[in-house]
């Protein structure tokens, strides 16, 4: 993968894109991150799953420091971005963010939403950025809709804009916390699709998610946390199948639902194909 080194970025080896060490966050009194320790390698799909309140946003939040950690260090893309003298935007570029809530401009189109942030932080000029953001909203399966306006498509259509709008700036990760968490349960399988293409083209992905069917289709590795601590991290087949730690089973026993919908199957056309798009 390219990598461009600047000011306080360092290799790091073996295609580490994520290492946390003994990463704590304090809000006042209340103690939300009690010393975690996570690595992330290039091209890894690493879900991270737990109770409400345990503290994964807060995680994912100090990872592109939106949050500052209390102690510990983040290294991401090869910058250590707890460093004070390092530029965190330079950082951020290099990180595609996928929120619960899609934050589109209501008043720009799907296409000048992914161009926006293209012409404005990449300084790309505006034929390159819509032919960028065309190619990005067809690898969501969205090509038709570049000209709708947010209010005039499905949660689910525009959670998959926001994610074209991350794809369109070349992040060299993607943290995602939980993208459908907010849609209808019908428009999930959509989004949890093209997340599942990304991951089969080798986007390294960090994925906060109640989705326990993604996490246990198309995740490497999956991380329980509970009460600020990892508790438990390994691969699906084990956490999620044959969790080791009772704490782990007690969460799944409560979450696990048997009827619950399965991830939607990537299409033989991979990403680019319009059945993603109903
Ligand atoms: N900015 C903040 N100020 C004060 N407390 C906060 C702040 N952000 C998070 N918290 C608290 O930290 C704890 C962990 O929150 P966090 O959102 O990380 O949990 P979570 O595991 O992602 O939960 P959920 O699954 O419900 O989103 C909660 O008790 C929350 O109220």
């Amino acid at each position: 993968m390219k990598e461009q080194k600047g000011q306080n970025e360092t290799p790091q080896p073996d295609g580490v894109a994520i290492r946390v060490e003994n990463l704590h966050k304090s809000f006042g009194e209340l103690e939300v991150l009690k010393g975690i320790d996570l690595t992330v390698r290039r091209g890894e799909v690493v879900c991270v799953i737990g109770p409400s309140g345990s503290g994964k946003s807060t995680l994912l939040r100090c990872v592109n420091l939106l949050e500052e950690p209390t102690s510990g260090s983040v290294t991401v893309a090869g910058a250590e971005v707890t460093d004070p003298d390092v530029d965190i935007d330079r950082v951020r570029r290099k990180i595609g963010m996928v929120f619960q809530a899609f934050n589109l401009f209501p008043h720009l189109t799907a296409l000048e939403n992914l161009t926006i942030a293209q012409r404005r932080v990449l300084r790309r000029d505006k034929a390159e950025a819509r032919r960028i953001g065309r190619a990005n909203l067809g690898r969501v399966g969205l090509t038709d809709k570049e000209d709708a306006y947010p209010a005039q498509l499905s949660g689910g259509q525009q959670q998959r804009v926001a994610i074209a709008r991350a794809l369109s700036m070349d992040p060299e990760l993607m943290l995602f916390d939980e993208p459908t968490s907010a849609l209808d349960p019908e428009l999930v399988g959509d989004v949890l699709a093209v997340m599942r293409a990304l991951a089969d083209e080798g986007m390294t992905m960090l994925v906060v998610t109640h989705e326990m069917s993604f996490a246990r289709e198309v995740a490497d590795r999956v991380v329980f946390m509970d009460d600020g601590v990892i508790v438990e991290e390994g691969g699906p087949e084990q956490v999620v199948a044959a969790p080791r730690h009772p704490r782990t089973r007690t969460f799944l026993n409560r979450v696990l639902d048997p009827a619950a919908a399965h991830v939607g199957e990537v299409p033989d056309g991979g990403p680019h194909d319009a059945r993603i798009d109903r």
